[in-house]
């Protein structure tokens, strides 16, 4: 077994993996009725850098920031998409849906041994980030496809299967081609009506949802620059909506901001050359979007939220990796402030983590008076925040908070609007901003939150 030369070891969940040193030492999990569900960190293992620097600039052929972080990653001086290269990983993550396989693999390849930890965080692509895990500069894969939220901190980082994770878990390597890079230039003063979440439902809508198949989506521009980190999060984590291998935003004062107090892991950010060659270049003038939506049943299936105001809904889901983060809480309850009214059909929340669960009892809401999200939510008639999981984003068994178990029609803040994907197969689910989605608990129907925000 291929080792390296030190490593750490971070466990942040129940249920699973402790690794330590790469010796195979782990307990396999019973199973759990959580393990279907709710995504939690398992296990992940990262490795110090001691690279070569990727070239910039003292070469002739320059690159995108994605062949910089694979070139680096890989010990080589220059990368070209179409190659096929051995890749050392910085970071692996599993969680207690997909861990059980790929440790399955790792144990059957390379070792026995067990042990469980108890520390479990939320789901797992909002945990990575808070507690740190994700860097500028590094290499991050993991056994879900919405591993391509983490490319919101400049990193490479992408969904892999079970058989590579295993493989990842015993050598620290994996193989990946390098994908060419399509680059979204988004330009202009965001609305305050709009959230990233309208940004990159735009997009998809633009390409479809293969329109990105196999290729790196870049986000730049003026727009992009002025996101928070949780928003920046929501653009990258629907990546995968478009067929993306993975998506990437230039780390800068906001991505180091924020790391601050979370790692003191040395990073070394990467930039595309200025002359770097791009598949294609799509530009959006921000300043002019308004809030969309996602019909039923694709991501791709953009529309104006005020084109479907005659959609009358039975419910509404605030919650998950895309859209269970405290900004997202905070902005559904920026709207119920606003409206000063109580919603109108049952309004489900599911926070994506702990911390965002202690966030909404917590942190004032702006401009309220002092009041935190969690007594907002009360005045307006919500729901009471659930425990923080994935709850009905994946619908799971019927009994899982907000399932879909009958063919309602729900405006919903996550990522996919698949037939059958919150429970119920006939169910209608129109994915849109947490603005968007708590205008529409107000009224009953799809609504524009411009009806409420000016
Ligand atoms: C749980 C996991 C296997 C799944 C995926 O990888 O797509 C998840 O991210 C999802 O949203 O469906």
């Amino acid at each position: 077994m291929a080792s390296f030369s030190t490593s750490s070891t971070y466990c942040l969940s129940k249920n699973v993996v402790f690794l330590s040193d790469f010796s195979p030492l782990y307990q396999f999990p019973t199973q759990s009725p959580r393990r279907r569900f709710s995504k939690k960190i398992v296990s992940m293992i990262t490795q110090p850098s001691s690279r070569m620097p990727a070239t910039t600039g003292s070469v002739k052929s320059w690159m995108t920031m994605t062949e910089k972080l694979l070139a680096r990653t890989s010990e080589k001086l220059h990368v070209v998409p179409g190659e096929n290269l051995w890749v050392n990983v910085d970071v692996l993550m599993t969680n207690d849906i997909t861990g059980p396989g790929a440790i399955g693999v790792f144990k059957r390849e390379f070792g026995e041994n067990a042990k469980a930890n108890p520390d479990y965080k939320g789901v797992c692509h909002i945990a990575l980030a808070q507690e740190g895990h994700c860097r500028p500069g590094e290499v991050l894969v993991g056994t879900d496809s919405h591993t391509c939220t983490a490319g919101a901190f400049g990193q490479f980082a992408s969904g892999i299967g079970n058989t590579d994770a295993g493989f990842v878990l015993g050598t620290g390597k994996i193989l990946l081609k390098v994908p060419p890079t399509i680059r979204f230039v988004l330009d202009g003063e965001i609305p305050n009506y709009i959230l990233a979440k309208d940004l990159i439902l735009q997009v998809i809508g633009e390409i479809s949802v293969a329109g990105a198949t196999y290729k790196t989506m870049e986000f730049v521009g003026t727009a992009v620059e002025s996101l928070t980190m949780e928003e920046r999060i929501t653009l990258c984590n629907m990546v995968i909506e478009a067929g993306g291998k993975n998506g990437v935003i230039p780390a800068d004062k906001t991505t180091y901001d924020y790391l601050k107090d979370k790692t003191t892991v040395h990073y070394e950010p990467v930039y595309s050359d200025e002359q770097a060659r791009f598949l294609a270049e799509y530009h959006f003038d921000i300043s002019k979007l308004e809030p969309l939506v996602a019909k039923p049943h694709s991501p791709g299936n953009r529309a104006l939220a005020r084109e479907c105001e005659d959609v009358k809904i039975d419910r509404v889901y605030i919650g998950s990796c895309t859209g269970g983060k405290t900004e997202d809480f905070m902005a559904a309850a920026k709207v119920f402030l606003a409206s000063g009214k109580k919603v109108k059909v049952p309004t489900f929340l599911v926070p994506a983590t702990q911390k965002v669960w202690m966030d909404l009892y917590t942190i004032p809401v702006p401009e309220s008076g002092g009041k935190t999200c969690s007594q907002i939510f009360e005045d307006a008639g919500c729901g009471t925040p659930a425990s923080p999981s994935c709850g009905a984003c994946m619908g799971g068994p019927r009994d899982t908070h907000a399932r879909l178990n009958e063919p309602q029609v729900c405006v919903s803040t996550t990522n996919r609007n698949f037939p059958g994907r919150m429970g119920h197969k006939e169910g209608q689910i129109y994915l849109a901003s947490p603005y968007t989605a708590a205008a529409s608990a107000l009224t009953g129907h799809v609504t524009d939150p411009r009806n409420f925000l000016q």
